[in-house]
This record gives C-alpha cells, structure tokens and sequence, in this order.
C-alpha cells in the first residue's frame, strides 16, 4: 500500500505546480461546507429542543432569545449552501484544468522520437490509456484527497463538539470516527485495488476487441474467426462483469460497515447524553445538539468510500501515466545544420525501439539546401528508417543529427474521417480553397476531387474510406505540398499509380519542389530519376553514392524498377 502511494506522489506534485492554490482553496471550502453544515445540524437541534422546551412556561418563552439561534441557523444555512457552491465550481474548475494540462504533458511525451511509434504499434490501447486514465485520476482529487482531509478535519470537529459536553465521551468519538471509518476506507481502497485494475483490464480488452470486431468484420470472417473473436469478447464482458460483482461486494460490505459505525456511534451518544442529563450535567437542548452532531459526522467518510474503491484504478493509471511526465514540457529543437545545408549526419547509429539491433550504421551524409537525393536499396536497407530519422519521429543513439524543418509522406500516411478539405488544411490550417485545388492539382487528384458531388467538401470514412489507394496517395502527396517547409521527405510517392499518372505527378512535383530540398526514397527508376544525387543503402550502411554526372549515377538508376 505504502508502495502504492508512493506512485501517487509525482501526480499529486503535478496537482501542486499547476493548479495548488484553486485546489487548496477548494478543499478549504469543502471542509467550510461539512463545518457549517455540522454545526447547522447541531445548532437546528438545541434550537428547536431548547424552544420548545422555553416553551412549556411563559415566564421561560418571554425571555427565550429566538434571534440570535434562528440568525445563526440563517448564517449557517446560507454559509453551508455558498461554500457547497464554491467549492463545486473551485475543484471542478481547478481538477479539468489539471487535468487539460496532464493531457498536453502526455501528448508532449508522445510527440518525443520513439514514443509515436510505439502508440503507432497498439494504438487502441495507448488511445484508452491517455483517454481514461486522464479520465481516472481526477478521483484522486476530488474523491480521495479533499474527503480524506474533510473527513479527519470532520472527526476533530466532532472530538471538540462533544468535548464541550463530555470530554472522554468526545474524545472516545473522535478516536471511533478515525479508527472505524477512517480504517474502513484504507481497507476498502486495500481490498478494491486488484479487482479496480482488473475492471480496468477487462475494460480495455472489451473495447479493444469489440474496436477490432466491427473494423476488422470482413477479415475476421474470411479467416473464419467471427465467433472466436466474439468469445474473445464475451470473456473480457465476463472479466469485467466478475470485477464489478467484487467491487460491489466490498462497496456492499463497507457501507454495512459504515452505517453499523454510525449507528452505534450515535447509539452511544445517545446513551451517554442520557446519562449526563439524568445527572443534570446537561440539558435536553444541548442533548439534542450532541445526537445530531454525531449524526452528521460520518457523512465525510462516506463521500471517502466512493474514492476508496476506486483507488485500484486511480492508482493504475498513476503507474502508466507517471513515466510520461518526466518529459521535458518543450520538445527538444534539434541543432540547425550549417548554412547552405539542408541536413547534415554525422557517424549516425540509429534504429527502431524495442528493437535489439540498430538499422542504420555509422551513417555520415549531409545535403546542400535545394538539391535533391534519391535513396534507394533492397527492402528492409534502412530507407524509411533515414528518412524517420531525418523527420525527427526517431533519435539517433549515437552521431550528431542536423537539419531543418522537414514535412514527410511515409509509406502509411494517415487520412481521417474528415472532407477532403479538412484533411488538407492540417497541413496548413490557412490555406484558402484555391490554394487547396493547386495542390490538389500539383498532386494530380483535381480532376478526381472536382468530379464528386461534393467537391472539396466531401466527406471521407475512417482512414480515408470512399477514395481508391492511388487517390487516397495522391491526396496525402497533395497534403505535403501544403507543408512549407525547406526539405520535403517522400517514401515511394508514386507507389500505387499508374506509369502515366505517375510520370505527371512526378513532373508537377519536381517544379513544386524547386528551390527546396527533397530526400526520395524509393524502388522504382522513375522517381529517382528526378534526384540529382542517388545513394544507396545495403543493410543500414551507405554502400555507393553518385551524383548526376557520374557515370554510377546511370548504373544505380538502371538497377531499379522500370515504369
Ligand atoms: N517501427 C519499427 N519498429 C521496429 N523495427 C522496424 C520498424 N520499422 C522498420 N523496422 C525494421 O528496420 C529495418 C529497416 O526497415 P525500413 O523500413 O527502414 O526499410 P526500407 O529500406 O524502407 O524497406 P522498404 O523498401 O521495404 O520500405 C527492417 O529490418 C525493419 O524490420
């Protein structure tokens, strides 16, 4: 458990620096609530005892002061109901904007080099992740810390109030409160922390599988394997149904736990206020006072129950989350290359994470700003790797990187379920409708666009559904055009087209690109036809390199795919 709290500390730091005086504000507001609305309890009950009593004389009912009572009442009544209010909006206000700035952290850590690629592998999974695990620790707040310190601070109140009355007698309640709710809670959150990450488990895989039913149907029934991925799915529903049934069960057990506390809480009150009457150390009215302050002080502890069953979860995403923001909050910059160059690598060692070996070895390069380098080699040589490099998406372990600002087009480049215009504009959200249709035309899918009945603002389905794969190209090549950036990184641009569209696509694309630095790399010998450096790449190392003028340059060419 201890270890367990531990995990907390970093987010509970984080809480601190971004938001610490709204969310101590709040908490001191929330304890403002639970005192007024204690001391209204305790006020309202000596009030009516007390006039009720002054009532049965009248020379008692003259001299009763009903004002200053009833004011109190007041005072409390609207303090209780504002300091409610406030620290609603307070904690609520100061937990979502803890929360938007968690979210930037995590998403700064994913933008870091590797991290992509590893969303990129279970993306399903990371994108729950940074959804409901945000989503889960805005309980360590607002239903774990600000009720725990409610509730201790709840108890102390209580301890006093009933010391007026008896000093052991509040004492011995005090110690109750701690002990029986207090330690009902701690074993609440010990006994839900296993099947809170077991829900959480099942959760995930039930989302996932059912993600993978509905956009993998088509595969999964060709392959036969519709009903095993419909078991898959009835297991983790069942998975999840076990660790709601032992949630419930300790939920259950714990609220039988609290309601047995506070009755014989109040039970013993009342036998003890009983007692000090009948010994005429008290009143009626100040009886009724002690019965109801006891009857409000477990309240606390129930608004803790809720955030001590979830501690299982809370806990769990603490564990994910906790490693991702110990990125730097800016992204690194990397170093510019040297005038005149567009990049420049030095002895570079670079390869993928989790992989063992590293792809691209000893790797020295550099190119001059405006010319142009086709990359060619067998598959698996290290092109995509270079150019992932030069993109920035992964580090170099070893060597210097240098390079300006560079726009990719990867072999998978990402549509989304937007219009066609919306997929464009991320490339520059400014880019007014002509200027879309140059690039739409430079990538030679104009016409293709212009014939749907919607134009540019048709709408596409997820990963770009309603275009063919050489449209769906075409549109991510008309995407990088919108980029103004100095050097232009394109893996296999052509791939997928026919040898006449291709060859007019490259033409648009060569006077597109003029003036900016481009790193092809690629299979076929129309593409690197456009270069006027080729190099090429043998098992992540530079095995030959020529420029136009070189007689090798002819050679490398007429060892790729014709058109
Ligand atoms: N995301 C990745 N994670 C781990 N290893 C990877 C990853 N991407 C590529 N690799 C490995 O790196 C090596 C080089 O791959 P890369 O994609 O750079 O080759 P390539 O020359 O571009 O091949 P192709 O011509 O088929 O596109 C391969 O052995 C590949 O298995």
């Amino acid at each position: 458990m201890r270890r367990s709290f531990r995990l907390l500390l970093p987010l509970v730091r984080l809480f601190w620096i971004e938001r610490g005086v709204s969310l101590a504000l709040g908490a001191g507001l929330s304890a403002l609530a639970m005192l007024a609305g204690g001391a209204l309890l305790g006020l309202s009950g000596w009030f009516i005892t007390a006039s009720a009593f002054a009532g049965l004389s009248v020379t008692s009912a003259a001299v009763f002061d009903v004002f200053v009572p009833s004011a109190g009442i007041r005072m409390l009544a609207i303090g209780r109901t504002a300091a409610r209010y406030g620290e609603r909006l307070v904690t609520h206000d100061a937990t979502l904007r803890v929360l938007a700035a968690l979210r930037e952290r995590l998403f700064r850590g994913w933008a870091e080099p590797e991290a992509a690629a590893a969303m990129i592998r279970r993306p399903a999974k990371l994108l729950f992740r940074l959804t409901s695990d945000v989503d889960a620790l805005d309980s360590l707040y607002l239903r774990v810390l600000v009720p725990a310190a409610v509730a201790v601070l709840a108890a102390v109140a209580v301890t006093l109030a009933l010391c007026f009355i008896d000093p052991l007698f509040g004492i011995a309640a005090g110690v109750w409160l701690i002990a029986l709710c207090l330690g009902l809670s701690l074993v609440a959150g010990h006994l839900a922390l296993k099947p809170g990450r077991r829900r959480a488990h099942a959760m995930e895989a039930l989302r996932a599988r059912a993600v993978d039913l509905v956009a993998g149907q088509t595969d999964l029934a060709m392959a036969g394997q519709l009903q095993a991925q419909r078991a898959a799915i009835a297991e983790a529903d069942e998975r999840l149904a076990k660790a709601d049934d032992a949630l419930n069960r300790i939920d259950n057990a714990v609220a039988a736990g609290f309601s047995l506390g506070s009755t014989l809480l109040l039970t013993a009150t009342l036998l003890t206020v009983a007692l000090l009457a009948r010994q005429g150390t008290i009143g009626a009215p100040a009886a009724a006072l002690a019965l109801l302050v006891a009857f409000a002080a477990t309240e606390p502890f129930a608004a803790l129950r809720r955030g001590a069953l979830e501690l299982g979860r809370t806990l769990l995403a603490a564990r994910r989350i906790a490693p991702r923001l110990s990125v730097a909050s800016a992204p690194t910059r990397r170093a510019d290359p040297v005038a005149g160059c567009a990049f420049q690598l030095t002895s570079v060692v670079a390869g993928h994470e989790g992989s063992s070996h590293p792809v691209l070895q000893d790797v020295s390069l550099s190119l001059a700003a405006g010319e142009r380098l086709a990359v060619v080699g067998q598959s698996g040589a290290g092109k995509s790797t270079l150019l992932a490099l030069l993109a920035g998406e992964i580090a170099a372990t070893s060597g210097a990187v240098a390079g300006l600002p560079a726009a990719a087009l990867t072999q998978r480049s990402a549509l989304f379920q937007d219009t066609v215009r919306g997929n464009l504009k991320l490339a520059d959200p400014h880019a007014d409708d002509d200027r879309l249709r140059d690039a739409l035309s430079t990538a030679g899918l104009l016409d293709d666009i212009e014939a749907l009945p919607q134009g540019l603002s048709t709408r596409l389905g997820e990963g770009g559904g309603g275009l063919s794969g050489g449209q769906l190209r075409r549109l991510a090549l008309a995407r990088l055009l919108l980029r103004d950036t100095p050097l232009w990184l394109l893996d296999e641009p052509t791939e997928g087209l026919d040898a006449a569209t291709a060859r007019a696509v490259l033409e648009r694309l060569a006077s597109a690109a003029d003036g900016r630095s481009l790193v092809i790399a690629t299979h076929i010998r129309r593409e690197a036809a456009l270069a006027d450096r080729i190099m090429l790449l043998d098992g992540g190392r530079i095995a030959a390199s020529a420029c136009r003028e070189a007689p090798e340059f002819e050679m490398l060419l007429n060892r790729l795919r014709p058109d």
